[in-house]
């Protein structure tokens, strides 16, 4: 398989952890904003989490610095656009972008201001290039549920016009679904779809409860579905797709090594899993890589790559032409 020539799909890539290193440097230079190094390897050790990383929390504190340099409509809008334009480079075709607004009002800008910059990102690159794109809206589960339902709120004028879904990320503490039911509901209820990040920090029950009690579609990893039968059996009836980040998961210990990543064994007893990036720039990571790297250990077949492309365009909160048109770059 010639792996930069593969069409690919992504679901499962944050905005904030995806960043040119050579971007924030220019940003930062642009707006007074202090950084711990303006040279692109030195900035990058700050920015990459290494994989010997402890866990999903030290992962986390990855974000702080990209975050700085997201506070003004044009740095958002210039980002995002990049991102699109390193995936349209190795062939994406279709890309579901995740942030949580509130992260990017620290400088004054408003919830609804953040989104219509980083749809126009999304807009700008789309005509320049052969891709498309979704944005879905991230609650912090480390913030208050009004917090949740403010996002919530400010999005919804959005649906339909470039926003998608709503996804609860950050750091994972077990029964974390309880608290946000909520807000999860009101934005079924709104039109959102929806995705958790779940399973990701060794509490395989979580992604059971995100299904049951928030009605997620998608899964965030999922990897401790291994752990819980219950969580397992409702994912594979039930055909909740997986959006699987191997190397991610390697940098917060959800598995030790690659050939220990339960993604192939899943795909293989017919649950349906995806292959995502979650953060190029925190993980140094691309689509090509990661399938390179699943590859690699596992030897996929030219029929498993298929299926999981097909996965992916299916999970999608695409609409009917665009899944369509992304079926179209299958051979
Ligand atoms: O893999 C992840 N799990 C949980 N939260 C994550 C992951 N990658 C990034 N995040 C968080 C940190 C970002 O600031 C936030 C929004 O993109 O999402
Ligand atoms: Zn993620």
């Amino acid at each position: 398989m010639n792996f930069l020539e593969l069409p690919k799909i992504e679901l499962h890539c944050h905005l904030d952890g995806s960043l040119r290193a050579e971007t924030i440097i220019d940003i930062a230079k642009k707006e007074g904003i202090q950084l711990p190094s303006f040279n692109k390897e030195g900035l990058e050790e700050k920015l990459i989490a290494p994989l010997e990383c402890e866990s999903l929390d030290e992962y986390l504190e990855r974000f702080s610095l990209p975050n700085l340099v997201m506070q003004s409509k044009e740095s958002l809008r210039r980002i995002t656009f990049e991102l699109f334009e390193d995936a349209a480079r190795e062939n994406v075709k279709y890309l579901e972008v995740r942030f949580a607004p509130l992260l990017h009002t620290l400088k004054g800008l408003d919830v609804e201001e953040v989104i219509q910059a980083v749809i126009e990102g999304m807009r700008e690159a789309e005509s320049c290039y052969e891709i498309k794109g979704n944005i879905i809206l991230c609650c912090m589960r480390t913030m208050s549920v009004d917090r949740a339902f403010e996002v919530v709120e400010k999005g919804k004028q959005f649906l339909g016009k470039g926003v998608v879904a709503i996804d609860l990320c950050a750091s994972e503490e077990e029964g974390f679904c309880h608290s946000f039911i909520d807000p999860i509901r009101l934005a079924k209820e709104y039109g959102y779809r929806v995705t958790i990040h779940a399973g990701e920090a060794g509490i395989g029950r979580n992604v059971l409860e995100a299904v049951e009690l928030l009605g997620a579609e998608r899964i965030g990893h999922g990897v401790f579905i291994k752990d819980c039968i219950e969580a397992y059996e409702i994912v594979k009836e039930k055909q909740i797709v997986l959006e699987m980040c191997p190397t991610s998961n390697i940098q917060t210990k959800a598995v030790h090594h690659y050939s220990e990543h339960p993604i192939y064994k899943f795909h293989q007893d017919g649950i349906k899993v995806t292959i995502n990036t979650d953060n190029r720039t925190v993980s140094n990571t691309t689509m090509e890589k990661e399938i390179y790297l699943v590859n690699n250990e596992f030897n996929l077949g030219e029929e498993d790559y298929r299926q999981i492309y097909l996965n992916s365009v299916e999970a999608s909160f695409a609409d009917h032409e665009t899944k369509n048109w992304c079926l179209t770059f299958l051979s």
